[in-house]
């Protein structure tokens, strides 16, 4: 709740100006209480810090990456059918739905067999093998993760979801997908599991396209840069915004782009399609280090509900076929339902 409410004090600054200079923001009652909030959100990240460090100092490390030796060849099998489908063509992604490869990736093999320490664990080693890293440090550090983590993931599982009760023939077929990986089983989900979630996972990066979470990103310029599509130079200092939300509806890119279509992720539409037409975890060095657990986190998450949940709305597709931004306006307020399809296990 606090890192909300510092949510809504942070737009409110957005758009009212005298609002904008510290001195005189800190003078007014939402100064106050962003004081208070970040008192709040930053003693939990203290106490995360403290108690991972005691554990460290015992001996203790976080949990590893290791992955089930089935997973992992069934999920080389999926890429190798892909990729013998269609040769992959220089300079354009066969499709991030694969494993949401970027540029990063330079190791091919990276489904996560690798053993890995756990981010904090690596920090605070780091720490103590002498590399010049506070604690104040490592806790901004872990400020950033379970803020980038947490808003993020909240709103894309409930852009899904929305999603899903707006149309209720591609939720049937997500629910038949489910049903033919868990049957009636109330077990937990697998990493093994979500590798079949192939239906789910697309209605999932189409989630992303129509509603990135993050629906755009900005860049201050240390340089001047040459644009290569002409003779345009983007003067060093300038603020650059890309837009996302934009990109990700591009008609030449995306026929009808409005239009939710999970099959805009088929790998024989993304085979040929620009590596950087679908961005909603961005893209190049700094792009999002939790793109793969947020996935992943998705995915078991919105299994989890859909396995036992069918999502109802209040509002038709109908109210949604309008142009462009209009539709987020007309999205405002509209409420969706979850009724429950069988026996609910507790840890729902
Ligand atoms: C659907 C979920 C998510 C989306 C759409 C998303 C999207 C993004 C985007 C667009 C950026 C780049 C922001 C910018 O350049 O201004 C970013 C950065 C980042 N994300 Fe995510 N993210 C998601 C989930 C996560 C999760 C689960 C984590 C951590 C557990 C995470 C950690 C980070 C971090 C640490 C950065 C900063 C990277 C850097 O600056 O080098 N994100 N994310």
């Amino acid at each position: 709740m606090a890192v909300m409410k510092m949510c809504d004090i942070l737009h409110l600054r957005h758009t009212k100006l005298w609002l904008r200079p510290d001195w005189l923001f800190s003078l007014t009652k939402y100064g106050k209480f962003q004081n208070h909030l970040l008192n709040i959100i930053h003693s939990l990240t203290r106490k995360v810090v403290k108690s991972k460090m005691e554990a460290f100092n015992k001996g203790i490390r976080g949990s590893t990456a290791e992955i089930p030796e089935d997973a992992t060849s069934k999920r080389k099998l999926s890429s190798e059918r892909i990729n013998s489908d269609k040769p992959i063509i220089e300079g354009v992604s066969f499709g991030q739905s694969t494993g949401l490869k970027d540029d990063l990736d330079v190791d091919d093999n990276d489904v996560g067999e690798k053993k890995r320490l756990a981010f904090l664990d690596l920090m605070i080693e780091a720490s103590q093998n002498g590399v010049n890293i506070s604690n104040e440090e490592i806790k901004e550090q872990v400020d950033t993760i379970m803020f980038e983590g947490h808003d993020t993931t909240a709103a894309g599982s409930s852009f899904f979801l929305s999603m899903m009760g707006l149309h209720p023939e591609i939720q049937e077929r997500v629910h038949q997908e489910l049903d033919e990986i868990f049957g009636d089983s109330d077990r937990p989900a697998t990493f093994a599991d979500t590798l079949e979630m192939k239906y789910l996972e697309r209605c999932l990066l189409e989630t992303l396209r129509v509603y990135p979470p993050v629906p755009i990103v900005a860049r201050q310029l240390q340089q001047d840069v040459k644009l290569a599509n002409g003779d345009y130079t983007l003067p060093a200092g300038c603020t650059v915004i890309i837009g996302t939300y934009k990109i990700h509806r591009r008609a030449d890119i995306y026929p009808n782009p409005d239009k939710f279509d999970p099959d805009n992720f088929l790998p024989e539409r993304t085979v040929n399609r620009h590596y950087y037409a679908f961005i909603p975890f961005s893209a190049g060095p700094r792009s999002c280090v939790g793109r793969k657990y947020a996935m992943l986190k998705l995915k078991i998450l919105l299994s989890t509900i859909m396995r036992n949940y069918r999502v109802k709305s209040d509002i038709q597709e109908k109210d949604f076929q309008l142009q462009g931004d209009i539709i987020l306006k007309r999205a405002e307020g509209f409420q969706i339902r979850l009724e429950a399809r069988k026996r609910i296990p507790q840890a729902c």
